[in-house]
């Protein structure tokens, strides 16, 4: 059986996370006959060399003997070691050009890449991902900006809780005002952010509701498929139709922007589909909405005033609802938008632990024995060459 390593992530600015945490590692070792891993030593992990040493793993810097490496984010050119299979998020399957050069020494390495991104289910539905986390700390953030710009209620920063169940304790006592809230997605994220609402005490409402009443209490409606889009001649949604031809859908989320004074965006989106508002409504004395907690984090994407990734040192900036510019926050002629492009590394270890979960529960075994056709369908690189699944990207991977 191919001997598995947990690579140190080297991508700056570091990220803590990792593909299997100490119990995980030790239970794969136990129940799963022949599986070895070895953890390369790291100081910025979640989870430290001491705590993979106490679960019976082993940790070095040398990781060449491994045969398959774990990794999270990109590795950078110079940690690669030629000819072996990494499995990390590679960021190249939309031709990504700020990862080309990596491409492009990943096959001359002769290395087999698996891409996380790319292991789906028949249906296309994704696999893995760290979505629910980002819902998580995204939705917290987004609530936490609305109360630093209204003076009316205070929320720390989820970084400086130990872990989720430390952070749901910061909630004890929370009254939020009567906050209209718009919560957008179906998939990962979208549960992570409904997780928020449920412990903050926020109530769902119907759509209708939602547009034509005000509330004595907190409330948020979810848009998602059919309550997002329509088709312009049709008038209908199908989600299958709109997978494949999004650009015949009109958004239906202008009719909320009046209605919300918090937007909380978890959808997927491309390019091709509509966005749920253009700039140009930021103009509009009716744009109600105050804090937006762009999850998705597209920059100029499906939320337009997304003007490119903050950090979680500083997440939230403003942006003119005239000029389109850049502010500080919390300015009374600004909208403030909270879209970091890493927010599950504020809750490292829950969110490591629930990726590991799931790549145990539906990738390891297979990958470590024989593959599937899933596994097939997101191998990008097989000993330096594309794919034919992948065979779109030759352009972008000739040198
Ligand atoms: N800011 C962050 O730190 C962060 C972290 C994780 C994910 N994200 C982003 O959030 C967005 C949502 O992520 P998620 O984890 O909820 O994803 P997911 O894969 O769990 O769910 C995606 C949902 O979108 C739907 N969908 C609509 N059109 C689709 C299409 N053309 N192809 C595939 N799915 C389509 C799917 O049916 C699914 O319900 C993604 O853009 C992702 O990159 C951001």
């Amino acid at each position: 059986m191919p001997a598995i390593a947990l690579i140190r992530e080297g991508k700056t600015p570091s990220d803590e996370r990792v593909a299997l945490t100490p119990a995980q590692c030790k239970w794969l070792q136990k129940n799963l006959p022949g599986c070895t891993i070895t953890v390369q030593s790291s100081a910025t992990r979640c989870f430290t060399d001491k705590e993979y040493e106490l679960a019976g793993i082993t940790v070095q810097e040398d990781v060449s003997d491994c045969d398959i490496m774990f990794g999270i984010k990109e590795v950078p050119v110079s940690m690669l070691i030629p000819d072996k299979t990494y499995v990390f998020f590679s960021h190249t399957k939309k031709k990504q050009s700020y990862n080309q050069a990596l491409m492009h020494a990943m096959m001359d390495k002769n290395i087999t890449l698996i891409d996380y991104e790319c292991l789906e289910h028949e249906d296309g539905q994704r696999i893995i991902g760290f979505g629910f986390f980002a819902g998580i700390v995204g939705a917290h953030n987004g609530i936490m900006a609305y109360g630093n710009r209204t003076g009316q209620f205070s929320l720390g920063r989820v970084y400086k809780s130990k872990d989720y169940r430390a952070l749901i304790h910061t909630y004890f006592g929370l009254k939020l005002p009567n906050i209209k809230i718009v919560v957008t997605g179906s998939g990962r994220v979208a549960h992570g952010i409904l997780e928020i609402m449920n412990l903050m005490d926020v109530q769902d409402v119907e759509e209708d509701d939602f547009l034509s009443k005000e509330f004595a209490y907190p409330v948020y409606v979810h848009l998602k498929g059919a309550g997002l889009y329509r088709h312009r001649a049709t008038g209908k949604y199908n989600r299958e139709h709109f997978h494949n031809h999004p650009e015949e859908y009109d958004c239906l989320f202008e009719n909320y922007y009046s209605q919300a004074d918090i937007l909380m965006n978890g959808i997927y989106w491309t390019p091709n589909m509509p966005r749920l508002f253009e700039m140009e409504a930021l103009k509009d004395k009716s744009f109600r909405i105050s804090t937006i907690a762009d999850i998705t984090d597209d920059k100029n994407g499906s939320v337009p005033c997304n003007l490119g990734d903050a950090v979680i040192s500083d997440p939230v900036y403003g942006v003119n609802r005239q000029t389109f510019e850049k502010t500080a926050p919390y300015l009374p002629e600004s909208v403030d938008v909270m879209a970091v492009g890493n927010l599950p590394n504020e809750l490292p270890r829950d969110a490591s632990r629930y990726f590991g979960e799931q790549l145990i529960k539906h990738v390891l075994g297979d990958l470590v024995r024989d593959g599937n056709e899933i596994i097939e369908k997101a191998t990008i690189l097989r000993k330096g060459k594309l794919t034919e699944h992948f065979e779109y990207l030759s352009d972008y991977a000739l040198h």
